[in-house]
């Protein structure tokens, strides 16, 4: 772990008049500055080719901060007054020498021998590069410390994703590089190595003798809206599969780590990854969404950016195997999908079925992960139906935050938490080179495929549906059971609820 910053640092969000600085940087910046999270001193400054004055960049990023009552209002402004704009070409060495003449007058101020400086790229990968390259030859204080947050995708496959690394480790040590998987900042994927190792009931049963299936589902309700360009050359699986679902997934099959320490963490990680099967280009199902059924939303192909005949896949479900004697022969599914019925990631890991005898059928257990909406972990388990029946019926034991937790916990932001991290000099929520690398080996030779003229064509769904019809059968085919309907009421269960003696 590296010494955490200070109390008087420099930050610069380079890409400042972006997409990802005006939703997440600037808000998440905003709100640790909100919960004095943020160095007693320092300042930031939004670094872009695009020319716009101080008011037109505070009026782009301001209405994103999350405010709650008068006391954050008046924060806003204080905040805002910490930011600057600096328009400046990311290939020369102009904007970056006038960059370091704020940069200098700002550490004067404090008398600050040994800078501290923090380069946030909110910038398109073809540009990390060469601003990496200006900010090492202008911009690096060679008696200070320099953090620098690339933003995913780290690169488009294993070559490009190698090349990269190969292009920046010279400038920037591995200590020094934070790679940014935001999915690694949310509450409830923070929370897995604590619900893991710090419960032995949950620890035991962590294995093949137990466990039937994993499951780790990603739907969104929105399709690819205006960001179609973008999309045809990414697709589901580099979108969300090769990076955020992975990362959940190395969490949660790793063996323990000796400790907190983050090279403790992604050690585990590394090697869970290299214990993968190769990903099997038959145990897939892709889709691509349609019109919705009423034709109020558009298909895929109706978006004007998109190739007419584009054959990206807005869906996934992919099977995976780990070949190591925790996990060998448990079907894990990563599955995926834009414009689907609703907006939800969880983890689901159902457990084997229970000695037969005393039950003529009883169904299994089922832990299930939300990461989000609404964080929550719950399991569910057999409990016999109250009063004179004597029927069993599958409940659940329920830790939904929102029902536990007072609303007066701050739960950070993804972005919040990583800015934070990163402060602090904790790399255990960032992607290590050789993860990375490891990450690339696995999806590379699938997505050559899905992406040859041998893969099937997308199977189409309409917009706000479950997805590919075929979905069902392939989970089924991955050991997941469905439960019996009737049999399992939530949030509240009714005395019609189905017994199963
Ligand atoms: N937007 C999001 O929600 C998310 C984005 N990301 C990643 O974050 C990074 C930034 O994303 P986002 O803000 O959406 O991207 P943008 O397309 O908005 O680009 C950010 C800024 O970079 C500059 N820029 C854009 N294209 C080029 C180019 N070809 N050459 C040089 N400069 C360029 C522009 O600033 P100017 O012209 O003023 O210099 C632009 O405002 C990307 O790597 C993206 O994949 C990751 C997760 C979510
Ligand atoms: O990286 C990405 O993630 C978002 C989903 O993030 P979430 O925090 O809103 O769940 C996804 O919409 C986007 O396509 C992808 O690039």
């Amino acid at each position: 772990m590296s010494a955490p910053f200070g109390d008087h640092v420099s930050i610069v969000v380079f890409g400042a008049s972006g997409d990802l600085a005006k939703k997440k940087t600037f808000p998440a910046l905003f709100g640790l500055f909100r919960q004095g999270q943020l160095p007693a001193s320092v300042k930031i400054f939004g670094y872009a080719r695009s020319k716009l004055s101080q008011e037109d960049f505070r009026e782009r990023v301001e209405p994103n901060f999350k405010t709650k009552n008068d006391k954050d209002k008046e924060k806003v402004k204080e905040f805002l007054d910490l930011c600057t704009y600096h328009s400046g070409q990311y290939d020369t060495d102009e904007g970056y020498k006038e960059l370091l003449k704020e940069i200098t007058e700002f550490e004067k101020s404090g008398n600050v021998s040994k800078p501290e400086r923090l380069f946030y790229l909110a910038l398109p990968p073809s540009t990390f590069t060469v601003v990496a390259l200006q900010l090492k030859k202008l911009v690096y204080p060679e008696n200070g410390a320099v953090r620098l947050i690339v933003e995913k995708p780290f690169g488009h496959d294993l070559e490009s994703a190698r090349k990269l690394q190969k292009d920046l480790a010279p400038l920037f040590s591995e200590e020094e590089l934070y790679r940014i998987d935001h999915y690694l900042g949310k509450e409830m994927v923070k929370n897995l190595l604590v619900l893991r190792f710090g419960n032995q009931l949950l620890n035991a049963a962590w294995n093949k003798e137990h466990i039937q299936s994993i499951q780790i589902s990603f739907k969104e309700a929105f399709g690819t809206e205006g960001r179609g360009g973008y999309f045809d050359e990414i697709g589901i699986v580099r979108d969300v599969m090769q990076n955020h679902i992975l990362q959940v997934l190395t969490l949660l099959t790793m063996e323990r780590p000796v400790s907190f320490d983050p090279e403790a963490i992604r050690d585990e990680k590394v090697k869970v990854l290299k214990a993968f099967a190769p990903l099997n280009n038959d145990d897939i199902l892709l889709g691509q969404y349609s019109k919705s059924e009423d034709g109020k939303k558009p298909g895929y192909l109706d978006d004007e950016t998109v190739k007419k005949d584009s054959k990206c896949v807005t869906y996934a479900a992919i099977g995976a195997r780990i070949n190591n004697e925790r996990w060998e022969d448990v079907p894990i599914v990563m599955r995926a999908g834009k414009a689907l019925d609703e907006s939800k990631v969880e983890i689901r890991i159902q457990f084997k079925p229970v000695p037969r005898g005393m039950f003529e059928q009883i169904q299994s257990n089922e832990l299930v992960i939300r990461i989000q909406p609404d964080e929550a972990v719950y399991m569910k388990i057999n409990s016999k139906i109250p009063g004179i029946s004597t029927e069993t019926a599958l409940t659940d034991l329920d830790l939904t935050y929102s029902k536990r937790y007072s609303k007066d916990f701050w739960i950070p932001e993804a972005y919040e938490t990583l800015i934070r991290d990163c402060l602090l000099g904790n790399h255990s929520n960032f992607v290590r080179d050789d993860e990375l690398d490891v990450s690339w080996q696995l999806f590379t030779p699938l997505l050559n495929y899905i992406e040859s003229d041998k893969a099937p064509v997308p199977e189409k769904y309409p917009y706000g549906s479950k997805g590919p019809k075929g979905l069902r059968d392939f989970l089924g085919k991955h050991n997941y059971v469905f439960t019996d309907e009737g049999t399992y009421q939530w949030p509240l269960t009714r005395p019609d609820v189905k017994g199963k003696i």
